[in-house]
């Protein structure tokens, strides 16, 4: 379980971006965190990935506090490009995070293969990540993220970048793997449609300084489709939901349609 307890952050001695933070992931759960631009996602994800310490509260994983990077923690960011390592083939990149685990070569060898085939690109292991496209390598570090069989996932506009059909692959990968593995996740989107599409539960930041503003539960069914899924009047309901939250959260409120 991930508990933010009472978390408050400022960079330096400028003003609070996230202020009294608390959130209880349970184990398993997919949450994503929506909210207007500077509420503080990205630096909420920091201070749980233990890159950055919170100025106040605290954090645990499986009741451990988290101080450093913990072991059993896989991440994505939005820019595919720049977190592969060009010079190391496919394989190797995904193989790579598996060392910190103590496996021999070989064993490094068959489980990035293996994690390779569940994203699609098994016969894509001895190319290099530039020779992929932006989709196929978001896919490789998927696969690296999730190699080493992380507890926690954590990541940062992953599909971003993507064009829109990518994207929804990408996503029904996402939940794919997520089904498989169980880990819990949290990804920071700024598409409302993706947060409820993907998430067991979605949680709104609001703005000056970051705090949350809405926890709403996703109840659709656990089988979901980008036609069908997205067309359910729950489903409406829930991104229109999600939708005012964000707008209400903005310190500054976007300006009136004429
Ligand atoms: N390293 C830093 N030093 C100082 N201020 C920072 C730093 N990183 C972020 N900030 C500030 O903290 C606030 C929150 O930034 P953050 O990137 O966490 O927000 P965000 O919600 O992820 O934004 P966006 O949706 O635009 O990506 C912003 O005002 C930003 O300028």
């Amino acid at each position: 379980m991930l508990r933010i307890d009472h978390l408050s952050h400022r960079y330096g001695d400028g003003p609070d971006v996230l202020q009294d933070i608390e959130l209880t992931v349970p184990d398993g759960q997919l949450l994503t965190l929506v909210g207007p631009s500077g509420c503080g996602k990205s630096t909420l994800l920091r201070c749980v990935s233990g890159l950055v310490r919170p100025s106040a509260g605290r954090i645990t994983l499986d009741g451990e506090v988290v101080d450093g990077v913990p072991d059993r923690l896989g991440v994505v960011f939005q820019d595919y490009s720049r977190s592969l390592f060009p010079w190391l083939s496919v394989r190797e990149n995904v193989a790579l995070p598996l060392r910190r685990r103590g496996l021999s070569r070989a064993e490094r060898h068959t489980a990035a293969v293996a994690m390779l085939e569940q994203v699609g690109l098994a016969d894509a292991a001895r190319r290099h990540p530039w020779q992929l496209s932006g989709g196929m390598q978001q896919r490789v570090a998927l696969a690296r993220a999730l190699a080493a069989r992380p507890a926690l996932l954590l990541m940062d506009e992953p599909f971003g970048a993507l064009d829109a059909q990518t994207r929804e692959d990408l996503e029904d990968l996402l939940l794919r793997l997520h089904r498989a593995q169980g880990m819990t996740t949290v990804l920071v989107t700024h598409d409302i449609d993706e947060s409820v599409y993907v998430a067991d539960r979605v949680v709104v930041l609001a703005s000056g300084p970051g705090r949350v503003r809405a926890d709403l539960p996703v109840a659709l069914p656990a089988d979901r489709d980008q036609i069908a899924t997205r067309g359910l009047p729950e489903f409406i309901a829930l991104r229109t939901e999600v939708g005012r939250a964000v707008r209400q959260g903005a310190a500054v409120p976007p300006p009136r349609p004429r």
